[in-house]
């Protein structure tokens, strides 16, 4: 038994998902955390919100704040196109191990690079280190608590451009309401909410879209 939430998702996914299909893995994730152990994937309901806004924005460069297990890296990467790219920031080795390996046996690591390090260490150097020039797409999915000091830093960063959409996750919970506040008020984004259920539970959660307006 392996010892840790996290491995044993990974080790159901290897012993029953099929190798190479990222759909296989995403599907054998959400049975695992349905059935066995709650884990904070984006899951299969807000996933398809995840799914509908990335395919409306067509992006060639993705951002990914909090890789966790790499369900998210593995929905997003599934669905771009031939040279596009996602980078993915975790801070946490033991999940950044785990995303790698869950990636891997999707067959999606070529078009997904994880960051292992604090967010507002790596932000400031993605354009210097990583040859990012500007994201089309944002997905937000770290503590909530620092949703609104990394937006803030990207934007400071020069990393976003005019009609850049952040999607941000759990955003009915009390530690990101700063952020909601700040796109929702600052003139510098147009919002929408919708409306969901906090992964593999009936409690209402929410996603929040925000395109950015600001010219850069
Ligand atoms: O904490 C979450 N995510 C951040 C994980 C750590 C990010 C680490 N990191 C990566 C880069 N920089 C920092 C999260 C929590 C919950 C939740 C909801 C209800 C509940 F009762 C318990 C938990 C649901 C989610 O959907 C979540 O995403
Ligand atoms: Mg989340």
């Amino acid at each position: 038994m392996a010892e840790t939430r996290e491995q044993r998702i990974l080790e159901f996914v290897l012993q029953n998902a099929v190798r190479g299909n990222p759909q296989s893995v995403l599907d054998h994730i959400d049975k695992y955390c349905r059935e066995k152990e709650w884990a904070m994937n984006v899951g299969d309901e807000k996933g398809l919100i995840l799914d509908n806004v990335l395919q409306e924005t067509n992006p060639s460069m993705v951002l990914e704040l909090g890789t966790y297990c790499g369900y998210s890296a593995i929905r997003i990467a599934r669905l771009l196109k031939p040279e596009a790219l996602l980078l993915t920031i975790e801070m946490n080795p033991a999940h950044a191990d785990v995303a790698r390996q869950m990636i891997e046996f999707a067959g999606v690591k070529d078009k997904v690079k994880i960051l292992q390090n604090s967010t507002e260490h790596i932000i400031p150097k993605l354009k210097a280190e990583h040859g990012v020039e500007h994201f089309d797409f944002v997905f937000i999915d770290h503590f909530g608590n620092r949703y609104l000091s990394d937006t803030k830093l990207l934007e400071e960063c020069c990393v976003l451009r005019k009609g850049t959409v952040l999607l941000a996750d759990n955003v009915s919970f009390p530690n990101s309401a700063d952020f909601l506040e700040y796109i929702r008020t600052s003139g510098h984004y147009d919002c929408t909410n919708y409306p969901a259920h906090l992964e593999y539970s009936d409690k209402p959660d929410a996603m929040e879209r925000a395109v950015y307006r600001r010219q850069r």
